[in-house]
C-alpha cells in the first residue's frame, strides 16, 4: 500500500500537547505517513517549559538527508527550530533537495506560556532566509508582530502585518488569531499578494488550548502532501483544528492538549 509522507523539523514537547508530538498525531489522522526531524529536546507540560536541549544542526541536517533520500515528501513544516546553526542547517537541506513547493513555515518564537522558544540572534536569521522560502508562513499575533515591526490589535492591524511579512518573500501568510481580543479570536487572515480572506470558525471557549499553531500548520502540511490546493488545505486545516480544540483534553493543572483524535475520544 502507498501512502503519502509528511516531515516536521520541529521539537519535542515532553507533554505531548505541541511539537513533534501534535505534528505526528496529526500526520496520522490524516492517514499521511510522518516523519520527523527533530531539532530540540524540551522538558515542557501544560504549565510551561522547564528545559532545553538542542540538537546540534549537523543532527538535524543529517535527520533530513535520511528520510528525504529514501521515503522521499510532499509536504513539509517546521517549528520550533530554537537557534541560528539549525534554522541555517534547515535552509540548506530545503535549498539542496529543492523542497520549497512543500515547506509550510511555523515561526515559533514564544509559547502561550510566555516562554521563549528562540534565540534573539535565530529571529533576524529566520526571517531573512527560510520565511522566503515557504509556500505559507503561519504567525500567530505576537509572531507577526516581531516579523512585521508593528503593533497588532485589529483586523486591519492584522491585514497589515500579512502584506508586510508577504513582502519578505512567502508566497502566502497567514496570521492567526488566538491570541487576539476576544471578539477576533478564531480569527485568522490569509494573504496571498493578490486576494485576502478572512477565515472565521466559532471561538471555542476552553482552557485546553495547547499545541493549536503546531497542529494548523501539521495539518495544512498533511493536506498539501494529500495533493490538496494551498489554499483548501488552509481552509480544511481550519476546521480540523476548530474540532480538535473543541474535543481538547483535560490534562495536567494548565492548558491540556487539542484533541488531534476527536471522534474517538467521544465514547471513551
Ligand atoms: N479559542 C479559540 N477558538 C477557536 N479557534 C482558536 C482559538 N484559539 C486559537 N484558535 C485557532 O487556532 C489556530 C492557531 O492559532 P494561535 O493559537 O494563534 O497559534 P499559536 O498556537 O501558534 O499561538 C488558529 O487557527 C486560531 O484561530
Ligand atoms: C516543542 C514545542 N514546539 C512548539 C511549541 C509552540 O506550540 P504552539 O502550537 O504554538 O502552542 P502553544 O505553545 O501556543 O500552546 C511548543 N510549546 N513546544
Amino acid at each position: 500500500m502507498s501512502c503519502p509522507t509528511a516531515l516536521t523539523i520541529a521539537g519535542s514537547d515532553s507533554g505531548g500537547g505541541a511539537g513533534i508530538q501534535a505534528d505526528l498525531r496529526t500526520f496520522a489522522f490524516h492517514r499521511v505517513h510522518g516523519m520527523s526531524a527533530l531539532t530540540c529536546v524540551t522538558a515542557q507540560n501544560t504549565v510551561g517549559v522547564q528545559q532545553v536541549d538542542a540538537l546540534s544542526p549537523e543532527m538535524v541536517a543529517a535527520q533530513i538527508d535520511s528520510v528525504i533520500s529514501d521515503l522521499g515528501v510532499q509536504g513539509i513544516k517546521t517549528g520550533m527550530l530554537l537557534n541560528q546553526g539549525i534554522i541555517e542547517a534547515t535552509v540548506r537541506q530545503i535549498e539542496n533537495y529543492e523542497l520549497q513547493p512543500y515547506l509550510v513555515v511555523d515561526p515559533v518564537m514564544v509559547s502561550r506560556s510566555g516562554a521563549q522558544l528562540i534565540d534573539d540572534l535565530a529571529v533576524e536569521v529566520l526571517s531573512q532566509h527560510l520565511v522566503p522560502l515557504a509556500i505559507l508562513v503561519t504567525p500567530n499575533r505576537y509572531e507577526a508582530q516581531i516579523l512585521s515591526g508593528q503593533e497588532i490589535n485589529t483586523l486591519e492591524e492584522m491585514k497589515k502585518a500579512a502584506a508586510i511579512i508577504h513582502e519578505k518573500g512567502a508566497k502566502a501568510v497567514l496570521v492567526k488569531g488566538g491570541a487576539m481580543p476576544q471578539e477576533l479570536r478564531g480569527v485568522d487572515v490569509w494573504f496571498d499578494g493578490e486576494d485576502w480572506e478572512i477565515l472565521k470558525t466559532k471561538n471555542v471557549e476552553t482552557k485546553n488550548n495547547h499545541g493549536t499553531g503546531c497542529t494548523l500548520s501539521a495539518a495544512i502540511a498533511a493536506n498539501i502532501a494529500l495533493g490538496n490546493h494551498l489554499k483548501s488545505s488552509v481552509e480544511k486545516s481550519k476546521q480540523y483544528l476548530t474540532t480538535a480544540l473543541e474535543y481538547a483534553l483535560d490534562l495536567g493543572k494548565g492548558s491540556g492538549p487539542v484533541g488531534h483524535f476527536f471522534p474517538l475520544n467521544q465514547d471513551s
